[in-house]
Order: structure tokens, then sequence, then C-alpha cells
């Protein structure tokens, strides 16, 4: 009696759990090891769902999708060097698409790192990361963890979202310090992603363009989708009148068999379309930068640039009017300026894009009817796209090359969010993290419609899949072969082409292994039987469709990217 109550203590491990939850942060995408394998348990203790992957290439995918999807950072856990590097990719990518997340990996003590003198798993991995991501920081001392997880989320959601690094030393976790000093310490973020407003003279500027158009265009980019300013979108396309081309991810922002949509015309309306209205869409690879045959006559067009990043401005081809600020209010700024008498596009603008539209869906309506055995990609599409339109709610993943390509014409989508796929890098691989996430994150169920060579970059995450009993069918469309399986070796030897794999490879029995279904299909009716019981049963399922070998072609629809040999004819 009279002693001093012990000092309550808190620690390094409870200080980054308790600033996540503080921050609404309920899920953690990892691969235990030293020195994080406790921080997972830990945080799995205090009531976070910590989902455990097998290559932290895959648990960085899933955090990416997750902020993508959530507007919170998606967290990717890994340990040092060799783990930071696998999730290193991953943060890469996340900020070439755009996507928050924040990796946090374990690392090696500063002192032994910064002399070298060979740790276990040395690697002075903040100066490797820095160049990949938005942010990068390191915390060393307990009390600042509230201040660096608080700036690592403010880095990852704000202005444009991205990938942060956030660096900690393994013997900051085990550092501790008075209790409730540790709960003064930590920050709760306050309005992480504030709205940008446009300046009344950029939103004036925007107008006159729009009114002096003959044939407008409106690109919706994955941006627009991010925003979840959806009430917006609608609005503004159907206050306008304006055509629209959605991205691959922004499909279903509006639906696709929407009146206004011009994906099915999306030649016609990029060639001759006079002023453009990018939403969330940047002019890079994906829409050939604006220029070139795709784009009609070099300076025949006048852009409108909605984007949160000024410097995106101008980045390809000379902007007539940037607007920048957040979707939802630029285009609410637009609205409040377009009064009852906005002029619709003239008929014969809009008539012409619809009657091309037509006429290419008629063309693609037969190609989705013919009962080719084997399949080719067309008639194992087709059964694919008639469930997704009977269950709008299916979270669609897509990658591969014709598999991508052809899908993403193929497959309308109804709800914003719902299509998820390589994005802006083109990386093959994302297909499992991106379905784990999207089954952790919504609950709904997931199709994933993969190349088989997609497939192989992440094929072991089926058993991630099984662990968590998690709603996804997985569909390989299995043409034997990276786009085609008929390649030969060209040398004659007895090595096989260098593009194809083990014909007829039972994927399936991957799924089975792990206690999931299987199926083997080979006709467009089997498949639609074997996916709709996948969907109803709510069990992993994989569904190994076998497509005809010859029916691909070199990298879809980029192969005039790949460089010809003028030396060795093909
Ligand atoms: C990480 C990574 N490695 C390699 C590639 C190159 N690549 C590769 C390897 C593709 C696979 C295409 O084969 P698939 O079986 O997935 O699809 P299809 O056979 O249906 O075309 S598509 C593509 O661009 C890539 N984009 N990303
Ligand atoms: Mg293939």
């Amino acid at each position: 009696e009279g002693q001093d109550a012990p000092q309550a203590l808190t620690d390094g491990f409870h200080l980054i759990v308790d600033a996540l939850k503080l921050n609404g942060i309920t899920n953690i995408y990892n691969v235990p090891g030293i020195p994080i394998t406790d921080l997972g348990r830990l945080a799995q203790a205090e009531g976070m769902r910590v989902i455990s992957f097998r290559h932290e290439q895959h648990a960085g995918y899933a955090a990416s999708i997750a902020g993508y999807l959530t507007q919170k950072p998606g967290i990717c856990l890994t340990v040092s060097a060799p783990g930071f590097l696998n999730g290193l990719t991953a943060l890469a990518n996340a900020t070439t698409n755009c996507f928050p997340m924040i990796l946090i990996s374990g690392s090696s003590e500063r002192e032994i790192v910064d002399l070298q003198q060979g740790d276990y798993e040395e690697m002075d991995q903040l100066a490797i990361a820095r160049p990949h991501c938005k942010a990068a920081y390191r915390v060393l001392h307990a009390e600042d963890i509230g201040i660096g997880i608080a700036r690592a989320i403010r880095a990852a959601v704000s202005g444009r979202p991205g990938g942060v690094y956030l660096d900690l030393p393994a013997k900051l976790l085990a550092q501790t310090m008075d209790a409730e000093e540790g709960r003064r310490s930590l920050v709760k973020v306050v309005d992480a992603a504030p709205r940008q407003i446009p300046a009344p003279d950029a939103v004036d500027r925007a107008i006159e363009v729009l009114q002096g158009a003959k044939r407008p265009l409106i690109i919706l980019g994955k941006g627009a989708a991010y925003a979840q300013a959806d009430a917006a979108v609608r609005a503004f396309v159907e206050t306008s009148g304006i055509p629209y081309l959605p991205m691959s991810m922004a499909k279903g922002l509006l639906p696709d068999d929407h009146p206004q949509s011009a994906g099915a015309a999306r030649s016609l309306a990029l060639k001759e379309a006079d002023t453009v209205v990018l939403i969330g869409a940047r002019l890079n690879w994906l829409l050939s930068h604006g220029k070139g045959k795709s784009w009609g006559q070099p300076g025949s067009k006048k852009f409108v640039h909605i984007d949160i990043e000024p410097r995106e401005m101008d980045s390809n081809v000379p902007i007539d009017a940037p607007l920048v600020g957040d979707v939802g209010s630029c285009l609410e700024a637009l609205l409040a300026r377009m009064d009852g008498s906005w002029q619709a596009p003239p008929a014969d603008w809009t008539g012409r894009l619809a009657e091309r539209k037509e006429a290419n869906i008629a063309k693609m309506a037969s190609k989705l009817k013919k009962n080719s055995a084997p399949m080719d990609f067309h008639t194992a599409l087709a059964p694919l796209r008639q469930i997704i339109k009977d269950r709008p709610d299916v979270i669609l993943v897509n990658e591969g090359a014709n598999t991508l390509d052809l899908a993403r014409g193929v497959i309308d989508m109804y709800r914003p969010r719902h299509r998820l796929d390589v994005g802006t890098w083109g990386v093959m691989g994302v297909g499992m993290g991106s379905a784990i996430a999207a089954a952790v994150e919504t609950g709904q169920p997931v199709l994933a419609i993969e190349g088989d060579s997609a497939f192989g970059f992440c094929g072991m995450e089926i058993e991630t899949i099984c662990r968590y009993k998690l709603p996804v069918c997985v569909v390989i469309f299995n043409n034997n072969g990276i786009y085609r399986g008929t390649d030969v070796n060209p040398s004659g030897g007895s090595d096989v082409a260098t593009t194809v794999f083990v014909p007829d490879s039972r994927y399936e029995m991957m799924m089975e292994a792990f206690g999931g279904t299987g199926a083997y299909v080979t006709t467009p009716d089997e498949l639609d039987r074997a996916v709709r019981q996948a969907l109803d049963s709510g069990k992993p399922t994989l569904v190994n469709a076998v497509i005809d070998p010859a029916a691909g072609t070199e990298s879809g629809n980029i192969g005039s990217l790949n460089p010809q040999s003028a030396l060795t004819k093909k």
C-alpha cells in the first residue's frame, strides 16, 4: 500500500494499431514474417481484419483496390527487404493508377544499414521506395507513430491519390512509452481529402468552350469513378445531352446501355468530336496521347479538362479550358451555370453516333451468337455478358490480353466501380488481389475473367480465397498460352515456343486442391451453368474454360506497341 501503481505503458505495436483504427482503417492485407508477424496478430486480436496472402505483390494489389473502392488508403504490411520489394511493384502500380494505399514495411535498424554492416534483410528501403510513390516516411520514435500514420493517410488520399511508403524499423515496434502520453500522441486526421473547388473564371471559360461546341464528347476516366460523385456525373451527362465514352474502369458510372453512351462508336466519336471534356481521364497512352489518326486533324479539337492535379493540364495537348478541382466540385460548378436553356448537341452529331453504335452492336451480336467449338473469345464472353446483365451487383475483375480487350467491349457494366482491371499500367497479375479486396471490402460476389497467362502471375492466391471462404468465381480463358497457344519454336529445337503453356492444363484441379469447386467447360452452355452455380453458391470456384488456341491475336488490341525487327521476318 502507498506503492505507486505501476506506470501504464503502451508500445509501438499497440500505437500503430490504435492509430489505424482511430482513423477508421479496419483491414490490413499482409504477408507475415520478421519483424511484423506480431503486429498482424495484434491487429487481428484488436478486431481488425488481417488478410494474409502468399505473396506480397498480391497483398499490395488488394490494398490498392481497397483504396480505390473505399477512398480510405488500403494497407499492405510486409517484412523488410524482399517482402518490401515484392510490395513495391504494387505501390508503384497504385501510384500510377492514383489508387490510395500505404505500404508499411518493417526494416533494419538505421545505424546498421547506414554503416552497411550486414543486417538481416538489410536494405535502405526508404530511399528505394521514394522514386516509386507519392510520399515516403520513416518513424524512429514511438511518440511519432501518430503523426507518421496521419501524414501517410493524408498523403495517400489528398489531391491526386497514390501510394505512400511508411518505413518502420524493427526496434520501433517494441519501444514503450507512457500509455496516456501515447494516447495523446495519436492523430485523427481531419478532412484527409479536402474538396478542391474550381475557380469561377475557370468555370466560365469551360462553359464558353462548351457552348461553342458542335460535336462535343465527354470522356469519363477512372478518376471520375474513384470520386464517388456518381449523381453529379450522371446529372452533367444528362443535362448537357453530350455523348460520353467511359474508360475501362469508368464503365458502369452510367449503365453501358445508356442512350448517350458512345462506347460502341468510339472511333467515330474520337475522330470527329470538335470539343472533348475529360473528366478524371488522362490523355495518356490509353487515349493515344490525344494525337494521331484516331483523333482526326491535329488542332481540330478544343479540350475541357477536369482533373484534381493542375500539372496534368497540357501534359500531351494544349488544354483550352483547364478546370482544376475534385470531380464533384467541378461538375456541380458547371451544372450551376447550365440552366434550363442549355442547348443539347446538334441532332446530326448525336444521330450519327447512334447510327454507328447500332451498326457496331449488331456486328458484335453476330459474333456472340456463333456456336463455335472449341469456344473462341466471343462465344465464351456471350454467356458472361448475360450473367453480368442479370446480376449487375457482381464485381467483374478482368486481365489478360485478348481476354482483357475483348471482355472490355463485350461485357456491359451497370454499376459504378464494378469493373476492376489492369488500369493504366497494363500489369498482369492484379486479378486475384483485386478479387480478394473487392470481396473483403464490399461483400459482393466477384467474377474474375482471367487469361491463362495472367492467372499464372497470381494463381497461388486461390488458396487465400479458399482460406477466407470468399465469394469469388475465377474463369480462366484457357487458350494454352500468352495471346495464343499455337506458336512454335522457330529453331525447330525440342523446347516449346516462348509463349505457350502445357496444353489443356487442368487449372480447376488447383482450386479443388484447396477445397474449392473446380469446373472444366468446353461450351458456352456449360460455362453459363458453372458460373451461375458458382455465384449462387458463393463458394470459391475456378472454371477452366477451353478456348481455341488459335483464337487470339498478339498483344490483343495493342500489338502495334511491339517493336518489329526489320531483319527477322515473323
Ligand atoms: C507483369 C507483366 N508481365 C508481362 C506482361 C506482358 N503481357 C502478358 C504476359 C500478357 C498475358 C496475355 O496472355 P493471357 O493468357 O493472359 O491472355 P490471352 O491469351 O487471352 O491473350 S498481356 C501482357 O501485356 C505484362 N503486361 N505484365
Ligand atoms: Mg492465354
